[in-house]
């Protein structure tokens, strides 16, 4: 009998480690071959960028796998079979996905005599998640679905949080899913074992349309690092996510990866020279604002 590819589904909010549990996976399957279908909202696909070019990887940019892109998951995963003949798929949803609507879509009549859905794994941002009554109800939605339908919940960032800030946060976890396995982690460093849970999942839910959009700016030239830090202190809450490519006028020869998530801004330089653009995601951006001020930042 034919041995089926297995398919993971990394499901999980915007920021949550998704990209870098994605990194661990290869890291511990470096004897199996591994292909990525990577989904953005935006055009423009930074974490394609962090993975590398030698990842086997298909790519469903400028859209929501589980909206307007959920007929097209079908054709990538065979194009992906053709190319790359793995032993393993990995879909990395986008951050406003919902879970359920992409497991559908990989139980196409088409796909199921060679694939085989393992488990779909929802990462967790933990302080956010604890503090998500600051965002719309829509939101707060969209994050708790995205728990209740997953075989496996990583709840990520626990650096960042406190030991009761830990306990509450996996009880609330426990509340909306009481079947899935929970792993506590730092920088989504987990065991391999714990992506064997799967099993049935229950299709009897209404997909909850989010508000969340994304733009991308490019940058034409570096920018004050200070005054780029003063623009990120001054951010409303409703920028859930920033990443991409920058240059700043102390260094300007250096490509550094920016990442912005729940407050939180990291910065790594890049080796390879990467147009400098930023993708930023939110609840209705105020994007003429944004532009402005990023017109502001460049260009004074
Ligand atoms: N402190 C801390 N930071 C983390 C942890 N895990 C991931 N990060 C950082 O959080 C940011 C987002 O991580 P990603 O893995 O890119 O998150 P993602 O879910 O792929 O993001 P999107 O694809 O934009 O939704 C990055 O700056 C990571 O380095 C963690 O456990 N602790």
């Amino acid at each position: 009998m034919m041995t089926k590819i297995e398919l993971y589904i990394i499901s999980g909010f915007l920021g949550s480690g998704k990209t870098t549990l994605l990194r661990n996976m290869l890291m511990n399957w470096q004897d199996k071959k591994v292909a990525i279908l990577m989904n953005e909202l935006g055009q423009f696909n930074v974490d394609s960028k962090i993975l590398g070019e030698d990842t086997p990887m298909n790519e469903l940019l400028n859209g929501c796998i589980c909206c307007d892109l959920k007929s097209d998951v079908e054709v990538q995963l065979h194009d992906i079979r053709h190319r790359y003949q793995p032993d393993i798929i990995i879909i990395e949803a986008t951050g406003v996905a919902h879970p359920v609507e992409i497991y559908d879509a990989c139980l196409a009549p088409s796909l199921t005599s060679f694939i085989q859905v393992q488990s779909i794994i929802t990462l967790v941002d933990g302080p956010r998640f604890l503090n998500r009554s600051r965002y719309s109800i829509t939101t707060r939605q969209l994050m708790e679905e995205q728990i209740r339908y997953a075989h496996t919940v990583i709840l990520n960032k626990k650096d960042q949080m406190t030991a009761e800030e830990l306990i509450s946060c996996e009880e609330q976890i426990r509340t909306l899913n009481a079947a899935a396995k929970i792993s506590m982690t730092e920088y989504a460093q987990v065991e391999e074992e714990i992506f064997v849970h799967g099993g049935e999942v229950n299709h009897q839910v209404g997909h909850v349309h989010h508000g969340i959009q994304s733009m991308v700016y490019a940058f034409t030239s570096p920018v004050d690092s200070h005054r780029f830090v003063d623009w990120l202190r001054q951010l409303p809450d409703s920028i859930l996510r920033i990443k991409g490519y920058i240059k700043f006028r102390e260094n300007p020869a250096q490509v550094v990866l920016f990442q912005y998530s729940y407050g939180i801004p990291q910065y790594e330089p890049e080796e390879m020279q990467l147009p400098l653009k930023l993708v930023l995601i939110g609840e209705s951006l105020d994007k003429s604002k944004l532009l402005d001020q990023l017109d502001q930042l460049q260009f004074s």
